[in-house]
């Protein structure tokens, strides 16, 4: 069965939540986004049967938050972090005191920097943040940098080195980050950013790293719900770090959880996209990501993963799995639509070029081993003015009330 991330409305959801007790009182702050953040989850949460309740009572970093018991999904647990997360659209509580003087120049330097990364290692991106506010434009830039940072750790030259204490390490210079105290310079410039924007959360950032550790301890993944966990960590955990930087449309009557909810599936519809393109490449250092059980369904063994044989049950598998990842996708248009106006250009930009991806394993007639799904130069290109006309359409909400 597809799992799309859908609102929580199943009876058999609500009753998974209903033992979670009694809703707590939320207190909001101002914006108009942050109202209808507000308003919308604690409307919500006055349901007793909705997971928002036990949002508040969650302890802050585990993923079990939710004193979960044994049935309640990853799926159902990463919903309720992106709930939590859109009711923190609202902050506005400034954090540590923003740097003023000669170390604005400071400042400014190391924001230099981390457009400077993004432009090496993410041309695209980067140009596409062109259109962004300054104040927005360098935020981003500094996450970015932070992220690239993170998944360095476990797959840059050095990653062989990296050590669960490694990662131990990076997590205390996050909290740094955090609390004004920043490490280095490109801390300096993520700490100004989440300064700026105080709606951006800790939670997401530290979730990343757990991603990061994952890597460490796992190479395998026994069901979808399992490798839905990975996928959210590495990369939709980045929807959740930025939608607080690029705003929602002021005229977006969308509720801010569909525009979380969108951004967590363009992570996880990446991630997934990422995941089917570099099959072969995984296996050849001894990893699978994909889901033991769905293989074994389809009479697929890891002797025939490793032989890299493009089988006719290989293609119909990886129809199902194509099919998944392009469902993320739809989910991820509707959040896209939503936000501010001059964000949305990288957004669609990155959506509409990893969705690519999947049509060149198609058009590799499914050989994602030997054959690595490659996007033309000439298709990139055409999908950036097709990603800016995109951004320039109004958010569907805007009309439809
Ligand atoms: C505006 C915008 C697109 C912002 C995102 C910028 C940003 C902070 C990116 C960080 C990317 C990063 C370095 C993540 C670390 C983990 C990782 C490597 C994830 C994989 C990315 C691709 O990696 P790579 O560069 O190795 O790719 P290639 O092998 O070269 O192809 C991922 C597959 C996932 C990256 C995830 C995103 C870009 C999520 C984007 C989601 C949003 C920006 C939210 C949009 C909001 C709505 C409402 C839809």
């Amino acid at each position: 069965m597809l799992s799309t991330g859908r609102a929580v409305t199943s009876p058999a959801r609500a009753a998974q939540h209903r033992f979670m007790g009694a809703p707590r009182t939320v207190v909001f702050l101002a914006g108009d986004h942050g109202k209808r953040a507000a308003a919308s989850v604690a409307a919500r949460a006055a349901g007793s049967s909705h997971p928002a309740v036990c949002l508040e009572a969650a302890a802050p970093w585990s993923m079990d938050c939710v004193a979960a018991p044994a049935t309640v999904s990853h799926e159902e647990s990463v919903r309720q972090v992106v709930l939590k997360q859109a009711a923190l659209a609202a902050s506005t509580t400034p954090r540590k005191a923003r740097l003023a003087g000669r170390d604005a120049g400071v400042l400014d330097a190391a924001f230099a920097r981390c457009g400077a990364v993004c432009k090496e290692y993410a041309k695209t991106f980067y140009l596409a943040t062109q259109l962004m506010t300054p104040e927005r434009r360098r935020a981003i830039w500094a996450i970015y940098v932070w992220c690239r940072r993170t998944d360095e750790l476990v797959d840059g030259p050095n990653a062989a080195h990296t050590s669960a204490l490694a990662l131990d390490r990076w997590e205390s210079r996050l909290d740094g980050v955090f609390a004004g105290r920043p490490y280095d310079m490109l801390d300096a410039a993520l700490a100004d950013a989440v300064a700026a924007f105080p709606a951006v959360d800790e939670r997401p950032f530290r979730d990343m790293v757990q991603g990061m550790r994952m890597d460490l301890a796992k190479s395998r993944y026994a069901t979808f719900d399992e490798l839905y966990l990975y996928c959210y960590r590495v990369a939709g955990t980045v929807g959740l770090m930025t939608v607080p930087v690029m705003g929602v449309s002021p005229g977006s009557q969308a509720d801010v959880e569909t525009v979380y909810a969108g951004a967590l599936a363009l992570g996880v519809a990446n991630q997934l996209t990422n995941i089917l393109r570099d099959v072969g490449e995984d296996a050849r250092r001894g990893r699978i990501y994909l889901p033991q059980n769905e293989l074994a369904t389809a009479g697929i063994s890891e002797a025939d993963i490793f032989a890299g044989r493009v089988t006719d049950e290989w293609r119909s598998f990886m129809k199902g799995q194509i099919a998944r990842a392009r469902a993320y996708f739809q989910q991820a248009e509707q959040g896209a639509a939503e936000l501010n106006q001059e964000s949305r250009w990288p957004v669609w930009a990155s959506l509409l070029l990893y969705r690519q991806i999947l049509d060149e394993i198609e058009a590799n007639g499914y050989d994602n081993f030997s054959k690595r799904a490659y996007v033309p130069k000439a298709k990139k290109l055409a999908a950036l003015p097709k990603a800016y006309l995109r951004s320039l359409m109004p958010p569907p909400s805007q009309t439809r009330r």
